[in-house]
């Protein structure tokens, strides 16, 4: 696992979302804690395990993106009869994507951005390694804990809890280191088109 790659991306990244968005000089380590909650969450979300409420706590690690010119059906039709759609040839499941691994990979940006404030990243031993708990859930409650306990003592003991914490959670969710890394490459080129659109 080299997350020294990942904090070099995800510095470029920053810099350039701070210099387009005429943010220079404001601390936005608030607005960045405040961030990977929300994700976090999402990702729970996404998650399900802990909605014991409900028959439905199938973790969403597939959704299905359908063509939009013949609306998922794969087919159109006009008075002279039933065609295969042009925009999809009548396979009208474009894509693919893993709403769980995409939720975990935004909160893996703001984990790394978080990072680069004050440089603390610097100061993480390079021995990394994945803490786990009993749970799932319970991973998630120590992690939300851990995001408290930076907040109040930004240091790179904190901080080198929450990433370990963090990646002994996409252990638990089934996620390999490759398939992290991949989908983060990804979310970053999207995060940088973005930018090139005017997000
Ligand atoms: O300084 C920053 C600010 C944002 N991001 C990235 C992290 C994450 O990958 C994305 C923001 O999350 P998301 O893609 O969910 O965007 P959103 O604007 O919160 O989405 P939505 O409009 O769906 O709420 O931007 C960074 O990497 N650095």
């Amino acid at each position: 696992m080299n997350l020294t790659k990942l904090f070099e991306m995800q510095r470029v990244l920053d810099e350039r979302i701070v210099k387009e968005k005429g943010l220079e000089g404001q601390d936005l380590l608030p607005q960045k804690i405040l961030a990977l909650q929300v994700e976090l969450g999402e990702c729970a979300q996404n998650w399900r395990g802990f909605k014991y409420w409900s028959k439905d706590q199938k973790p969403r690690t597939i959704m299905e993106h359908l063509c939009t010119e013949c609306d998922g059906r794969g087919q159109t039709e006009d008075r002279f009869g039933i065609y295969d759609c042009e925009g999809c040839g009548g396979n009208p499941v474009i894509k693919t994507s893993n709403p769980l691994l995409e939720e975990y990979i935004d909160c893996l940006h703001f984990i790394l951005s978080i990072g680069l404030v004050d440089d603390l990243y610097e100061n993480l031993s390079i021995d990394l390694v994945s803490l786990k708990t009993d749970s799932i859930t319970k991973s998630f409650i120590r992690i939300f804990n851990q995001i408290g306990q930076l907040e109040c003592d930004f240091d790179a003991y904190e901080y080198q809890n929450l990433i370990e914490y963090f990646l002994g959670l996409g252990e638990m969710l089934g996620f390999t280191w490759e398939q992290i890394e991949e989908a983060y490459m990804s979310k970053n080129q999207t995060n940088h088109k973005r930018q090139d659109t005017g997000y």
